[in-house]
């Protein structure tokens, strides 16, 4: 079994270039199937989950290449099949953007149901509700569903509560269905207004993305295009939260700062400074914290994804913090780990109460999701010794090179076998 080793540091000075944005990616891949010519697509990582869709485009005949540039050129001219195998469809999360993508064009999609980081019970409640709006039949087998429609008709719908993942999969369905489709309760996050993007360079008519009401006139057809994603503000964000563990400076090159607002302000709340370019954070830290208190909240409020990272840096705040999780109340499957290295933390209901500023020790500890994994990636950093980190698969479903963006940052960090504690370094990256 695979594990990362990282031992504890001192301040932490350098830069890191910030890869594509995986959620972004995710439906970028898929909303490719909706396009009538060839597509190329920059910046997606090379990550867990890439791989796995990859595997889809195999099994449907979605054509996918990455080219020496780095670049994926996909060509959805020969899909032939809208049949996703149910056990890649789990595998990871945004496998039902299939559904959207694949709906106008074959009239009938089968997908297993979505896997991904395991934290909680994630419904998909609103992606059946934006199908049926839409004129379309859901029927729910055992480990698939099939989603069947002769015409998707545009339709006005409201969303029952802000979704990211049901609102991209409402522009993908509607995008080639006939007449005007309405988004109500829209999810606002840089990962939907990347997609509306995307699908307009193809021929798609979107406006609004970015606002709570989404208008889509549907169209016959989309071209194709190229098409750059935005960068990762969640991985930003953790290497920003990175100087403030023991301090030092780090720079994330490759960033849109106006995507991490809320980031920011807590990061600036706690001591850290900022110092900020077109396309390049600077975090500044003396290693010194403040305590404080946050609540994770939809886009533009603090990221779920970005709570673990942060929860590990509070661990560093003298005082008492709290963070309060609105977006998933359960995620908290990190805490337990960041206890075994000796965390003072307690959970309560929807909240977790941090008494920061106790010593920390490396231990064994298992990631349980990518960003649990950045939680103890960061504890690590704290934590005296040498910190094990099991579960190294779910770190790669969002990084594309963990290991060596740490280490350019001067981290002793190594991905290491079970049974050669003791042997050198095996392999330098994910
Ligand atoms: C691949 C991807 O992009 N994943 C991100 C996406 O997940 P995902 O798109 O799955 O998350 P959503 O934005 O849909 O979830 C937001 C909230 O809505 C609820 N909900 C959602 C859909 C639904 O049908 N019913 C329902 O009740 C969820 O339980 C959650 O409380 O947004 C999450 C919230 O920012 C992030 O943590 C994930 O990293
Ligand atoms: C929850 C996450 O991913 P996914 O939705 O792909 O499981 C995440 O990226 O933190």
């Amino acid at each position: 079994m695979d594990y990362i080793q990282i031992q504890s540091s001192g301040p932490l000075n350098g830069a890191v270039t910030i890869q594509g944005s995986k959620n972004s990616s995710l439906a970028l891949l898929a909303a490719t199937c909706l396009a009538d010519a060839t597509v190329l697509l920059e910046g997606i990582p090379n990550i867990y989950d890439f791989r796995v869709i990859r595997q889809i485009g195999k099994d449907i005949g979605l054509n996918m290449e990455r080219l020496p540039s780095g670049h994926i050129l996909l060509d959805p001219r020969y899909i032939h099949s809208a049949v996703i195998d149910p056990g890649k469809a789990s595998a990871y999360r945004a496998s039902y953007y299939f559904i959207g993508a694949l709906l106008a064009k074959f009239g009938k999609v089968t997908v297993g149901f979505p896997g991904g980081d395991d934290f909680v019970s994630r419904p998909i409640d609103q992606h059946f509700k934006v199908f049926r709006a839409l004129g379309a039949e859901v029927t729910v087998f055992n480990d698939y569903y099939v989603v069947e429609a002769k015409q998707l008709l545009g339709a006005d719908i409201y969303f029952d509560m802000i979704t990211s993942g049901a609102t991209i999969n409402a522009m993908l369905a509607a995008a080639r269905a006939e007449g005007r489709t309405r988004l109500y309760n829209a999810a606002m996050d840089p990962e939907v207004v990347d997609t509306a993007n995307f699908l307009n360079q193809l021929g798609a008519k979107i406006v609004g993305a970015g606002t709570d009401q989404i208008r889509i006139e549907g169209v016959p057809f989309l071209s194709g295009g190229s098409y750059s994603v935005i960068p990762d503000r969640l991985i930003a964000g953790a290497f920003l939260m990175a100087a403030g563990i023991n301090g030092g400076s780090i720079t994330v090159h490759n960033v849109i700062p106006e995507h991490m607002g809320s980031c920011m302000a807590k990061l600036r709340e706690i001591g850290i400074e900022l110092e900020r370019s077109d396309q390049s954070l600077t975090a500044h830290s003396t290693g010194r914290l403040r305590a404080t208190r946050i609540r994770t909240g939809m886009y533009p409020g603090f990221a779920t994804d970005l709570q673990q990272p942060f929860t590990a840096l509070l661990l560093k705040a003298q005082g008492k913090s709290i963070v309060t999780e609105r977006v998933y109340p359960k995620r908290f499957n990190h805490i337990q780990q960041l206890k075994r290295l000796g965390a003072d933390i307690e959970v309560r209901k929807e909240s977790a109460f941090i008494r920061g500023g106790v010593p920390l020790q490396g231990n064994w500890v298992h990631a349980t999701d990518v960003r649990a994994g950045t939680s103890l990636l960061l504890a690590g950093l704290a934590a005296e010794g040498a910190t094990r980190i099991t579960g190294v698969e779910h770190i790669e479903r969002g990084y594309d090179d963990a290991i060596g963006m740490f280490r350019s940052l001067g981290v002793d960090i190594s991905l290491r076998k079970h049974g050669d504690e003791a042997a050198p370094e095996r392999l330098s990256r994910l």
